[in-house]
């Protein structure tokens, strides 16, 4: 559609634009009241300075529909130039009355109204009451210029000062009424925002393991299905590994399930540290890439990775891990792990993937343990291929 394609895709500037619309709209009810106005003899100019005040104001309205159409008036604090539009309204609308016979101008102090029904839109009480003063103070210096060495103990002077002490009255009063709706509204926005904080909070909690802090299972499947997606999209390799911790029963045998705890946290803490360091992880953020699968068991996604570069970066991993003492409560204890490395094959599912990597994990456990071990191609099915272990 070529109007909303006017508006633009973005949903800030589009509002923008939708409330300029709105403004320039407000304009157009006056046309009627003022040709009426012109038509009975109210104002001091004719057609022709009706249609110069209609043409000034679309051309002002043009100037700003462009100004926030372009994205030129996002370099101001007010990029709905809601202030400036106010503004032009408000010179345009004093420019009328000075124009406006007596009998039409209170008619055409509905103007002001007009004006501070569209600063509903964004202004705060304090903008508010400095709107009001100006459109005071610029209707009383019109006022003081046309009765310049005239009597003021006249019906028309007092009816001037009739005009002004309503518009006073009426803008003040508007004035607080519309800064109560802009806290309604500012506390509405910071509600949501709250809202929207707290729900990323969930979600990032309900992706997170509690114990170690890295991702769990939820957060490593959905991971896992993006990848998938993405290298089907793109033709690119990655691979999974699936690492066990060894003999991690002894652990909690020996030391308890509190050092068993920590033992999980501080091999985590190894991996990653590890990872980071890897040439074939740095593109990648680990902490995206790593998380505890269950128990003692962890997933690890290689994005980019084929077979081989996989297989490398584990068996560093592993080496790191297998040299590291992991700083518990009992003192620093060392661990190793099994794990077994699967390169996506397009066509295969998420599930299947996962499955040849955990075959060959286990086969690396059957095998002794301590070593890193490559999936076959083949399906699960197919009988057991010949191995290649990267023990040192
Ligand atoms: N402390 C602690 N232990 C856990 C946690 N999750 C699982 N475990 C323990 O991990 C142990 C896993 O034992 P097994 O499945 O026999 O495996 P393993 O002892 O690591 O032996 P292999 O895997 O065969 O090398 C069990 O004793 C579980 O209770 C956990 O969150 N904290």
């Amino acid at each position: 559609m070529a109007f909303d394609r006017l508006l633009s895709r973005d949903s800030d500037t589009r509002l923008r634009l939708q409330r300029q619309l709105m403004g320039a709209g407000s304009y157009m009810m006056f046309l009627l009241p003022g040709a009426l106005a012109v038509r009975w003899g109210w104002t001091d100019f004719g057609y022709p300075g009706l249609c110069a005040l209609s043409g000034v104001a679309i051309a002002v309205n043009a100037v700003f529909f462009i100004a926030i159409r372009s994205g030129y008036s996002r370099r101001f604090a007010d990029a709905a130039l809601l202030v400036p539009q106010i503004l032009v309204a408000l010179a345009l609308a004093i420019t009328t009355l000075h124009f406006m016979r007596s009998e039409a101008r209170s008619i055409m102090l509905m103007l002001f109204v007009a004006m501070f029904f569209f600063g509903l839109f964004g202004l705060t009480t304090r903008q508010f009451l400095r709107l009001s003063a100006l459109a005071v103070l610029s209707y009383a210096a019109l006022i003081a210029a046309e009765f310049q060495g005239l009597a003021l103990h006249t019906p028309a002077f007092r009816m001037e000062l009739l005009r002004l002490v309503s518009l006073l009255m009426i803008t003040v009063w508007l004035s607080f009424i519309g800064g109560y709706f802009a806290s309604l509204r500012q506390k509405l926005a910071d509600r949501r925002d709250a809202l929207r904080d707290a729900l990323a909070q969930v979600k990032e909690l309900s992706e997170r393991d509690e114990l170690t802090g890295v991702h769990n299972r939820r957060h490593l499947m959905r991971a896992l299905e993006r990848e998938r997606q993405r290298a089907l999209r793109v033709d690119a390799p990655f691979s999974i590994a699936i690492l066990d911790l060894d003999r991690f029963k002894q652990f909690n045998d020996a030391h308890g399930h509190q050092v068993g705890d920590e033992i999980l946290g501080e091999f985590c803490a190894c991996v990653q540290q590890c990872a980071r360091e890897l040439d074939v992880l740095a593109r990648e953020d680990i902490d995206e890439a790593f998380g505890r699968y269950g128990g003692e068991e962890f997933v690890m996604l290689l994005p980019h990775t084929p077979l081989d570069g996989a297989m490398l970066c584990l068996e560093r991993i592993r080496a790191t891990v297998e040299a590291t003492p992991l700083r518990t409560s009992a003192g620093g204890l060392r661990t190793t792990f099994s794990a077994g490395v699967a390169e996506f094959h397009p066509g295969e599912s998420s599930a299947h993937l996962l499955a040849r990597a955990d075959a060959a994990m286990y086969r690396a456990k059957h095998e002794g343990r301590n070593r890193v071990l490559s999936a076959t191609a083949r399906t699960l099915t197919d009988p057991p291929q010949p191995q290649r272990s990267t023990e040192n």
